[in-house]
């Protein structure tokens, strides 16, 4: 069963539909907001939009690896927020900036989002401004960048950054071009309308090839792409850029690149194909943008400014991304990606977002980024910090003020704020005040991630994020007896993680966590030992099946217990049958219904909701695995009752007991959740990760054969994928990589169904 603390019916876009992990989500046509996006401008005042035209929320998202930390660790640089460059896995043991988990910097990956804050001003208007011996101050931008999770494991992570940003910078390597990462996050990002500039990265690598990676944006991504930007130089060689809209040339200098020259002349050998690729430029534009499409009758050429707006107006109707590129490694081509964010990403007014009404029957209504009118701001982010708990905050309406009081819509609880901070990777500085559209940060709040803020005055709730069910569990014993700090390490993840799941098994009493893959809760079994200094023994990896029925079966039971003291009387009549999963009115998911169709108070109204928590209970735990039931429809036709001896028990007694009986003559099955595999590796290993995806009963539906590395999609039962992270590295000489994620389920092949079976009992019987 489906348990999404979602509510559809307030996404930020009432037409967006979601299809993951097999379920499918639409919010409603009806639910249309109190205020169209034209008058949310007209509801600001020139200071706001002064203020909120110089405000960027944005994310970085990319497949693993793609070099997402390294960017923004140039990016933190060039905007003067730290002092030095420090690499992923870099020599001098500092690791980057935004990898301040001691366990991100150990594995070199990115596991928590870090909200950072830094300012730009455009790169031409600084060194404008230089020149001119700072006469004239440059305009500044205050940027909000998320440093997003590349792993599918710690996708919550990319789910909530997404929810809180307005624009995203895709980051690509120009060797691997779109990868099965980059196809996820995408989704997120259409899921959320979120608009994004592409930043093809890894210039600097052997077999570079900017063309092909965009053409893969065209047709894998399907969103239409055309570069902003061609190589100076190529692979080692890469000097620079010719930025293709104002036909100059962009170099970077410097030790660290930091120095940025916009020559006038183009290198003469480049010319023929900056001509070129600007006229591709512009006939893609010329398909998405009207402006630019009379233009192009009229056979006039658009000026560079004019190409600058419909980029703009393009990309934030999300119908174009423009492609720059570089190395940020070899330090060439990421300040243009910030001037590209500060002109071709959305403010926060360009982004329209709802909240529901509870004081109006949850009426959706459009905040106003305005700070004059009540404060409305989403907790996004917890962490656990030095000083308590760090809170995460989108302001979306009004203003958050440090000594200011709050109101926790979802809790209904009044805080006060004491502290204020701007987040920096885990440094922070103190502020006073956190405007509309901007994020902060507050300390010392209870509270879970995706609650509502406001100041009391409305009772506004925002939607919360899509939440995948988890699919595959542990169970985690502590070894010492002291489990003060267990339960508090616990908490406190399922308090940060919503895609983390704990629970008791009453039967073994062993403490069960349930995660998105062995990844997920190996870095949470870590994090206890470190963090908590819990060691813990772990069992071995669950996969969490489902039980489900194939056929329609009739009941009828009566249980019956009138021998000495109070008698228990009740009968229930009805069938079960197969359903389909559909949606409510909400757009949620149901896969299990009760109808009750009882006629003449043959069960009398007070005990049908007795019987209806029966069935919902049962279906928590199956009889074939002792996994949950989905997909099953229980109709209440008839029964029977006894003035004095029928009870909500009895009729509980009885529900249970008709259920089981019918679904185990309903020819049950198991099923089990199907993974989308994508494994990239270098040629020569290809016939042994075949093999190997053949050996784990895995069928494959795409393949792609480069030059050097080959890629491949296939779809396995997560059931046959446990260690395969040991056996790709082994396959592939530790050149290899995967990712995977849910797709559907699907019936368990018979043998597997067996031996579960047997085993279970055996479990059952010890
Ligand atoms: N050649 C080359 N290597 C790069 C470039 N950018 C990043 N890398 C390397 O690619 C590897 C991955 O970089 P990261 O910045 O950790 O990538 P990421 O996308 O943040 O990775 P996750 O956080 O694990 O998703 C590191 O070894 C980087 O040094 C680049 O422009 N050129």
């Amino acid at each position: 069963m489906l348990k999404l603390p979602i509510r559809q019916l307030a996404t930020r876009f009432p037409q967006t539909c979601r299809n993951i992990l097999g379920c499918r989500f639409a919010t409603t046509d009806t639910a249309k907001p109190e205020e169209s996006e034209a008058s949310v401008q007209s509801q600001l005042s020139e200071n706001d939009m002064k203020r909120l035209n110089h405000i960027r929320n944005i994310g970085i998202s990319a497949h693993i690896d793609s070099g997402k930390t390294t960017f923004t660790e140039r990016v933190l640089f060039y905007t003067g927020r730290i002092k030095d460059i420090h690499e992923v896995r870099g020599k001098d043991n500092v690791g980057a900036k935004m990898d301040s988990m001691e366990l991100e910097r150990e594995k070199g990956i990115t596991i928590q989002s870090a909200a950072t804050y830094c300012t730009w001003s455009r790169t031409l208007d600084q060194i404008q401004s230089e020149k001119q011996q700072g006469n004239q101050t440059p305009q500044e931008y205050s940027v909000n960048i998320i440093d997003t999770p590349g792993h599918i494991d710690f996708t919550i992570e990319v789910e909530r950054a997404l929810r809180v940003l307005d624009g995203a910078v895709l980051v690509l390597c120009a060797v691997s071009g779109v990868q099965s990462q980059t196809i996820t996050v995408d989704r997120q990002m259409r899921r959320y309308n979120v608009p994004r500039v592409s930043f093809i990265n890894k210039m600097d690598r052997m077999g570079a090839d900017p063309w092909k990676v965009i053409q893969q944006i065209n047709t894998k991504l399907k969103i239409p792409a055309a570069a902003v930007q061609i190589p100076i130089g190529s692979e080692s060689e890469m000097k620079g850029v010719v930025d293709l809209i104002h036909m100059r040339a962009i170099y970077n200098h410097g030790e660290k690149g930091e120095k940025v020259e916009f020559a006038d002349t183009i290198p003469e050998n480049l010319q023929g194909l900056a001509q070129e690729k600007r006229s591709v430029l512009i006939e893609k534009l010329a398909d998405l943008d009207e402006h630019i499409a009379d233009m192009y009758v009229m056979e006039e050429t658009p000026s560079s400014e004019q190409l600058v707006q419909a980029i703009r107006r393009t990309t934030l109707a999300r119908k174009f991304t423009p492609v720059l590129m570089g190395s940020a490694l070899s330090n060439i081509g990421v300040q243009p990606v910030l001037d590209a964010v500060c002109d071709y990403l959305p403010a926060p007014y360009e982004v329209e977002n709802v909240a529901l009404n509870a004081a109006e029957a949850e009426k959706p209504v459009t905040l106003i980024p305005s700070s004059t009118k009540p404060l409305v701001a989403l907790a996004f982010k917890l962490e656990e910090g030095r000083f308590g708990q760090l809170t995460y905050l989108r302001v979306y309406q009004g203003s958050l003020k440090r000594g200011g009081y709050l109101y926790n819509v979802n809790s209904t609880k009044r805080i006060k704020v004491s502290r204020l901070v701007r987040m920096h990777s885990n440094d922070m500085e103190e502020v006073e005040e956190t405007g509309a559209g901007g994020i902060g940060a507050m300390f010392g709040i209870e509270c879970a991630s995706g609650d509502t803020f406001t100041d009391g005055s409305v009772h506004y709730t925002m939607s919360s994020m899509f939440v995948p069910e988890p699919v595959i569990s542990l169970s985690l014993k502590p070894k010492s007896k002291d489990t003060s700090n267990f339960s508090k390490a616990l908490n406190r993840f399922q308090r940060e993680d919503p895609t983390f799941r704990v629970k008791l098994d009453a039967e073994s009493k062993e403490t069960i966590i349930s995660g998105m893959g062995e990844l997920h809760l190996e870095v949470y079994v870590e994090r206890m030992r470190r963090e908590y200094r819990v060691e813990c023994d772990t069992g071995k990896p669950r996969v969490a099946f489902r039980e489900s029925l194939t056929k329609k079966v009739p009941f009828s039971y009566l249980h019956k217990k009138q021998s000495g003291g109070a008698g228990q009387y009740a009968k229930v009549e009805g069938y079960i049958e197969y359903m389909d999963a559909k949606e409510d009115d909400a757009g949620n998911v149901v896969d299990f219904e009760f109808i009750n169709k009882v006629t003449g108070g043959a069960v009398p109204s007070q005990y049908i909701p007795a019987c209806e928590k029966a069935f919902r209970e049962s279906l928590e735990k199956g009889f074939l695995i002792g996994h949950p039931i989905k997909n099953c429809r229980f109709v209440l036709e008839d029964g029977a009752y006894h003035p004095v001896d029928s009870s909500e028990l009895a009729f509980r007694m009885a529900t249970i007991t008709a259920f089981r009986g019918a679904f185990l003559q309903a020819d049950p099955i198991i099923l089990e959740p199907i993974m989308n595999v994508s494994i990239t590796a270098p040629v020569e290993h290809q016939g042994a990760v075949i093999g190997n995806v053949d050996k784990r009963k895995g069928t494959i539906v795409d393949s792609d054969i480069g030059e050097e590395e080959f890629s491949l999609l296939a779809e396995v039962p997560l059931n046959n994928m446990f260690s395969y992270s040991s056996d790709i590295r082994a396959l592939t000489k530790g050149k290899g990589e995967f990712t995977m994620e849910f797709m559907k389920y699907l019936p368990a092949p018979r043998y597997v169904q067996k031996d579960l079976i047997t085993e279970y009992n055996k479990q059952q019987q010890k």
